[in-house]
């Protein structure tokens, strides 16, 4: 699915330069479970961000499926974007006016969902991660665990293929991280998807069948 070669991301830092990534080769097959850790600063964010297509290598190429996101005009990388890959962050970033049924179908508008269809999609998403009965509920009147759920709702609705997790569980107390960190793998593996997260937290990692650490940009382990 996914192949990464020799991937470096430069920042600039005053005077002098940063490589946030430098030369990670990675292969990431259909249906993977896999872990990305590391100290902080280690660059796994920025590996991330290079998978969801949300930003560009400075050098070297990460083909999804043969398509090498960092050559691909905006306009086809924001589509593919829509299209097949899911996000899901630590911070939720649900829109506070907007109800859970309605922020989960904001999801299916850049794919041109006709807003009935929209509805039923975003409930049926809710439904699948326990929501069904809050489709109304503004994320004020719902709890950190819940919010994630709409926002994982979010992410899966429009069927992606890949989903791509920054510290999820890391805003939540251990019992709702446990809770959550099972709706995500219970989501993926029925749904056929590549699950790809981040985290600092070790007992996450300990769990999954494959991780890596990311230090200084490099692949350590
Ligand atoms: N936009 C940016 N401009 C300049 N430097 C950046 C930028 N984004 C990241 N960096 C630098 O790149 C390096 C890797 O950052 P990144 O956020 O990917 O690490 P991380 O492993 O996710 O860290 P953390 O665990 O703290 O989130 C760090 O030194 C960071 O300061």
């Amino acid at each position: 699915m996914y192949e990464l070669t020799g991937v470096t991301r430069r920042y600039t830092r005053g005077k002098g330069v940063v490589d946030a990534l430098a030369g990670v080769d990675l292969t990431i097959t259909a249906g993977d479970y896999l872990v990305i850790k590391g100290p902080t600063g280690g660059g796994k964010s920025t590996l991330l961000q290079m998978l969801g297509g949300l930003d560009r290598p400075t050098s070297g190429s990460v083909l999804l499926d043969g398509v090498d996101l960092a050559k691909l005009p905006e306009a086809r990388l924001t589509r593919l974007r829509s299209e097949k890959i899911g996000f899901v962050f630590q911070s939720f970033n649900l829109i506070p006016t907007l109800t859970a049924q309605e922020n989960v179908e904001t999801a299916l508008v850049p794919l041109g969902v006709k807003p009935k269809e929209r509805r039923e999609l975003a409930a049926e998403a809710l439904t699948s991660v326990g929501l069904g009965e809050r489709l109304g509920h503004v994320p004020s009147e719902l709890s950190g665990g819940q919010q994630q759920r709409v926002a994982i709702a979010r992410a899966l609705v429009k069927k992606p293929q890949v989903l791509l997790a920054d510290e999820p569980t890391g805003n939540l107390d251990e019992t709702t991280r446990d809770e959550i960190m099972d709706v995500l793998q219970t989501r993926c593996k029925e749904d056929g998807l590549t699950f790809i997260m981040v985290t600092h937290d070790s007992h996450l990692a300990k769990h999954a069948p494959r991780a890596i650490t990311l230090r200084k940009g490099k692949l350590a382990a």
